[in-house]
């Protein structure tokens, strides 16, 4: 379906640029015109690291006009595996001028911008600001929900996306914010909506602890390459109010959508476009929920913590009370610390037919990991794939250790 173009045309393309671009030119969605779209967009890419690698060269291929690099980090040997943009002549040397010195190479016809700061909240608005659209290849939440917030204060696209061992996920976030002044909450979903407690960043759950698979970071930035030229020129549907979850290890790609609320609400009334934006901004999943999707203003209370985690196990002990306690961490973690009495079904499997046999949708579920940034995963995909009640617990076992068992291995 044809959408509304982010940006406008650029101006007429040469003879070396209609060679250059002749395979995509053929394509009437894209055509003379989507060229020029991409030949004026700017597009900031967060990261020249494991995603943006691939963002970056696929975007310079296709001819985006201008592209903007934040990096504040040099190549290190063990980035290579998988940050594709990087050779081994860089080792040492600015990731952001290293992924220059390749784009240009690539295709010298596009301008590269570099920053070689670490984004915070005192450069954010300023950088952001030059550009049309964000596209976050970074590794840790603060700078994610940093570069949410200012892309939807600014109006402006952001499109995210995470990899971890043998999974990935991809979405597209665009919040257009209310006139200032109107006391009004704006429109268009924001990372927040999809990871609404703030997700505190997990050592154990970073790449260079856990370990990312080289081929699906092309997979995950291949995707979200793909979702900045469908929303500079305006073809295809992109991934707003739906994340893409996909395993490597299965090889499956699922969608998830997100957001859904019921239509009065007051984040009904913060999920739907204005009719005069464009019409990327409309998921069909926020306007069409399926019937079995649970609304967010339906659901119980998000999280508990540890200590009444441990009541309830106690009255659950006792006839009292009746739950499911699930713990969503990788076996090997399960073995060396666990709660008495959980599930295990590690995240990856959460949606496998097995899953459901010992988790029923009707049941209560408490759902818990190390500290808490899968089992806040875990509660929105469930909760969007039917179960009706699932709680996370605050810092997992980690916190568990802390305050309820000192016997439980801390790591
Ligand atoms: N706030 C930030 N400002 C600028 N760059 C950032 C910021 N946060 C993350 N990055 C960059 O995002 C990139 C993420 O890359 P990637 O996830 O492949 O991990 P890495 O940090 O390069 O490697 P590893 O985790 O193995 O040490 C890195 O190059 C990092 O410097």
């Amino acid at each position: 379906m044809a959408r509304t173009p982010l940006v406008s045309l650029g101006s007429e393309l040469d003879e070396q640029e209609l060679r250059r671009y002749s395979r995509q030119l053929r394509m009437p969605q894209l055509g003379l015109e989507g060229q020029r779209r991409l030949k004026a967009a700017r597009v900031l890419v967060l990261g020249a690291g494991g995603l943006g690698s691939p963002v970056l060269l696929y975007l310079a291929g296709a001819g985006v006009g201008t592209l903007g690099i934040v990096d504040d980090d040099t190549v290190d040997e063990s980035n290579l595996q998988r940050q594709i943009i990087h050779t081994s002549d860089a080792l040492g040397t600015s990731k952001a001028r290293s992924a220059r010195a390749a784009l240009t190479a690539l295709n010298p016809l596009v301008r590269v911008d570099l920053h070689e700061v670490r984004l915070d909240a005192g450069n954010a608005a300023e950088i952001f600001g030059g550009y049309d659209l964000v596209i976050d290849g970074t590794d840790n939440f603060a700078t994610r929900y940093l570069a949410n917030d200012t892309a939807a204060a600014l109006g402006m696209p952001y499109v995210w996306g995470s990899v971890l061992r043998f999974d990935g996920q991809v979405s597209t976030f665009w919040h257009r914010p209310a006139a200032s002044g109107s006391g009004e909450p704006g429109r268009g979903l924001t990372l927040r909506d999809l990871f609404p407690q703030e997700i505190v960043d997990d050592e154990a759950e970073s790449c260079s602890v856990a370990g990312v698979l080289g081929p699906l970071c092309g997979t995950v930035g291949s995707a979200m390459a793909t979702e900045a030229l469908k929303l500079i020129v305006g073809f295809g549907e992109p991934l707003v109010g739906r994340i893409l979850v996909i395993d490597t290890l299965e090889g499956s790609y699922t969608e998830v959508p997100f957001g859904v609320a019921e239509p009065g609400t007051a984040e009904s009334a913060t999920a739907e476009p204005a009719p005069t934006e464009p019409a990327t901004a409309e998921p069909a999943a926020v306007t069409e929920p399926a019937a079995t999707e649970p609304t967010r203003t339906a659901r119980p209370a998000t999280s508990l913590g540890v200590t009444e985690l441990a009541a309830r196990l106690a009255a659950r002990a006792s006839g009292a009370d009746d739950f499911i306690l699930l713990d969503v961490r990788e076996p090997w973690e399960r073995d060396f610390a666990g709660i008495d009495g959980s599930v295990l079904v590690p995240l990856q499997s959460l949606l496998s037919a097995a899953a459901e046999e010992v988790l029923p949708k009707s049941a209560e579920i408490l759902v818990h990991c190390h500290h808490d940034t899968r089992s806040q995963y875990a509660r929105e995909v469930m909760l969007q794939s039917g179960w009706q009640q699932v709680t996370f617990v605050e810092g997992g076992i980690d916190a568990w250790s802390a305050k309820v068992d000192p016997e439980v291995a801390r790591y």
